[in-house]
């Protein structure tokens, strides 16, 4: 957990819903909650800003905000993040301003976020839902991270060493999803997107039209 991160007071009970997605680098979430949000068009993903370079084919603004160090300080000294931490020797936030303005508007707002992070959204936050996504295996683990590509064999060995204490906090989460077939884990997402917001909407102002339907009160 992040000490020096800047403590938010609760936030009140939005309209959209808040789903917070974590893993393992190389377990497929990038890949998992991208087809997620092909297939739903109510969720929105938050950008993250990070310290980290980007990647071969990665843009600014769209994979992330990659800032400096400098930036990213002055954005923790202003209090823009609602939640950061530092992962794998790099510094990642989310911005405040970007998920509360859609929250309040009613957007199911997607955070693909480390576990440091998610614990820290559910303390100032407890209405959002936090899926852990595991590899099926850590020889699985690391062929994925391997054919990506993306990483130097010291970064993937770093990752893999990491990967042991984030799995660890899964426990903490509200689900889980294992990624052994793709598909399936796809599945799993969506219908835990799909019973939380109907979960949730019966519990605001909303009623899920289902209600109405039936003749529920
Ligand atoms: N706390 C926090 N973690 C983040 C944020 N954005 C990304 N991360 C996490 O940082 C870790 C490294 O991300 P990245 O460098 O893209 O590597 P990848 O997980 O291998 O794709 C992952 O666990 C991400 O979920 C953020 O805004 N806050
Ligand atoms: N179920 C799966 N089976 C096989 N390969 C997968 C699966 N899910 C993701 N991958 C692949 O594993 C690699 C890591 O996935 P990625 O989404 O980048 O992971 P993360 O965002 O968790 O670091 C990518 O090359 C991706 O295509």
């Amino acid at each position: 957990m992040n000490p020096s991160s800047n403590p938010a007071a609760a936030l009140p009970d939005y309209p959209g819903n808040l789903y917070v997605v974590s893993a393992p680098s190389g377990a497929g979430k990038s890949s998992l909650v991208k087809a997620l949000l092909e297939l739903d068009a109510r969720l929105m993903v938050s950008v993250s800003h990070t310290t980290r370079a980007p990647r071969g084919q990665e843009q600014h603004g769209r994979e992330y905000w990659f800032v400096g160090q400098d930036e990213f300080q002055a954005m923790i000294d202003r209090g823009d993040f609602f939640e950061w931490a530092q992962v794998h020797g790099n510094r990642y936030g989310t911005s405040r301003a970007a998920i509360e303005r859609r929250l309040q508007a009613g957007e199911d707002v997607v955070l693909e976020i480390d576990f440091q992070g998610a614990l820290q959204i559910k303390q100032i936050f407890p209405a959002a839902v936090l899926i852990f996504i595991l590899p099926p295996s850590w020889e699985e683990l690391l062929q994925r991270l391997r054919r990506r590509g993306e990483d130097t064999p010291e970064v993937i060995e770093q990752r893999m060493i990491n990967a042991r204490h984030e799995v660890a906090q899964a426990r903490h989460f509200d689900y889980i999803v294992v990624n052994a077939l793709f598909d399936t884990a796809l599945f799993d997402l969506k219908t835990i997107v799909h019973a939380q917001r109907l979960k949730y909407s019966t519990q605001r102002r909303s009623r899920p039209a289902v209600f109405d339907a039936l003749q529920l009160s």
